[in-house]
């Protein structure tokens, strides 16, 4: 018997930023091993129409609870979903919801983030750090808390080169921060923001940082521990290889490559992609919440959960295996071949978006505008192209991240909790995952149907005809041009057709005296 499963029988559990990526795979992994846990308590929002149990049928009737239901038949008993906002104060929870959560909940996992890049700081640090601490608070007034786990990101720390598993102070406390956003305008925010984050890329990496710091001034004689992944990717095993349901990371790419309309990419091809399975993050954490809890370390304890020092693969490799991938299995109604050139270089970056991204979309809306349609496409390349700078900063260096504390965890379980919460991410084959990734975007992403593959790979044929054709119509054109402009040029053009004249004569020649 697993001894990490069976801590969480009988347990109440709190999770913030359950209806996100990470959230969802934790509660699955949770009821698939440990079906006699007492209640999971999800603060959730209602969100696009939909009410807080609407949202929570809608995970639970997905493929990815599909195992759940059968191990844990009355699973929608156990989920009690609580109206909250965490960009409120006391997150808007009403006060019943808060006696029974401040009463009952014995173990922590706070997910909930904004991960977006381009937030703005005022509500990043609402939802980054200052919900963080509230949560915090509200985790001193629970009698029967035994752990709070934190999710924070590799990446809050990526102003650094080497990165170790403690918590860095940021040059501003998070304290004054929080107090000045109070009273400062929008846009006096928008000036300052550059000058407080720094050597920070972006708005996301920062407040994750203060949001760590925040965890330790406010930890008081609370049990906790902060776990660091770097970027998150599809499942690896479990509960199937290659879910995935965010267009977040490597996932857009993935779809914009694979539907042909990203073919270049300023990456540097030997730096670490450092992608790591949700699974794993997901083992790692149920495995850090045991151990918190039950060993309440005297300090709290940071892990990283990241790929690149023990089994590294890098973007060139990815990208091979992932255009491997889309011959076998393409997405359909492709825009373009797909294809990826990486380069470092800012100036054939420039070249290939002009002539690989701009140029075909401005000749397909030219095309869409001339059959009386509304042209799109220009539109969707700068905004594919704005996104695709921003995720630039990632893979274009490599990071080094210590993992003792991970280590030292994975060596304090059992061969049984070694197996069932594996995070050894050295067993990884890298190959195998990446097919199984972009078939995983193909099915659960773009939901699109497997026996459509002959037909994609029929147009991708057709696309290739016509890339073809395309590219020796421009040829002749621009060496017609080149010929009218240029003497040199037409010197050359007339000394190889003379060139080639003579050769055939002489073949013509020689092949009629044999006869
Ligand atoms: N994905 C990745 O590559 C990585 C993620 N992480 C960290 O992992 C954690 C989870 O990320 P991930 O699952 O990918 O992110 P998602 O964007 O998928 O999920 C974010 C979650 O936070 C919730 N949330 C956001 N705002 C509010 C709010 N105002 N009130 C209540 N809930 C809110 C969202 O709820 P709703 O559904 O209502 O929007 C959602 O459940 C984050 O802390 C992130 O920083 C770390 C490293 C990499």
């Amino acid at each position: 018997m697993s001894t990490v499963a069976a801590f969480y029988g009988g347990k109440s559990i709190l999770i913030t930023g359950a209806t996100g990526f990470l959230g969802k795979v934790l509660m699955e992994k949770l009821f698939r091993t440990s079906p006699d846990l007492k209640v999971i308590y999800i603060l959730v929002r209602p969100k696009a129409g939909q009410t807080l149990q609407q949202r929570v049928f809608q995970i639970l009737d997905s493929k990815l609870f599909e195992k759940v239901k059968e191990v844990c038949p009355n699973v929608h008993e156990k989920i009690r979903a609580i109206y909250a906002d965490l960009n409120q104060n006391d997150f808007a929870i009403s006060k019943e919801d808060m006696q029974e959560l401040l009463s009952c909940t014995n173990i922590i996992f706070h997910c909930a983030a904004t991960v977006r890049f381009d937030d703005t700081l005022r509500h990043a640090v609402q939802l980054n750090v200052t919900a963080t601490r509230q949560l915090l608070l509200m985790a001193s007034q629970m009698p029967k808390l035994e752990a709070f786990i934190h999710i924070s990101t590799a990446y809050s720390n990526c102003n650094l080169k080497h990165i170790d598993e403690v918590i860095y102070p940021c040059p501003v406390e998070p304290k004054k921060i929080i107090d000045s956003l109070e009273w400062l305008d929008d846009a006096i925010i928008d000036e300052i923001t550059p000058k407080l984050i720094r050597d920070w890329p972006n708005i996301y990496t920062y407040t994750k940082a203060l949001g760590e710091m925040v965890v330790q001034q406010e930890s008081r004689n609370l049990s906790i521990a902060i776990i660091r992944p770097s970027i998150v990717g599809a499942t690896w095993q479990e509960p199937f290889p290659g879910w995935v349901d965010n267009i977040n990371g490597p996932n857009g790419i993935i779809i914009a490559t694979g539907k042909g309309f990203l073919r270049a990419i300023k990456a540097t091809p030997m730096a670490v992609a450092d992608v790591i399975p949700v699974d794993t993050v997901v083992n790692l954490m149920l495995a850090v919440g045991w151990y918190t809890a039950v060993h309440r370390p005297k300090s709290t304890l940071v892990y990283h959960i990241t790929s690149g020092n023990m089994n590294p693969c890098n973007w060139h490799k990815m990208g091979v295996q992932v255009l491997a991938t889309f011959e076998k299995i393409p997405f359909e109604r492709p825009f373009r071949r797909p294809n990826a050139n990486f380069t470092s270089n800012s100036f054939t970056s420039q070249y290939w978006n002009a002539v690989s991204h701009r140029a075909p979309a401005i000749i397909y809306d030219c095309y869409l505008r001339l059959t009386g349609r509304k042209p799109r496409m220009t539109k969707l390349m700068n905004r594919l192209l704005r996104t695709v700078s921003m995720l630039e900063y990632f893979i274009n260096r490599s990071w080094e991240w210590s993992t003792y504390n991970t280590e030292m965890l994975m060596s304090e379980l059992s061969p049984e909790d070694q197996r069932v919460f594996n995070f050894d991410v050295r067993q990884l084959n890298w190959l195998e995952y990446i097919e199984n990734y972009v078939l995983g975007v193909k099915k659960y992403l773009l939901k699109e149907d497997m026996a459509g593959i002959p037909e994609a790979k029929q147009r991708l044929k057709r696309l290739r005809n016509i890339h073809y054709l395309f590219n020796t119509a421009l040829f002749l054109i621009a060496w017609r041009l080149l010929i009218a402009r240029s003497q040199m040029a037409r010197n050359v053009w007339f000394f190889i057709v003379s060139f080639c004249y003579k050769f055939l004569s002489y073949f013509r020649a020689s092949s009629t005296l044999k006869v």
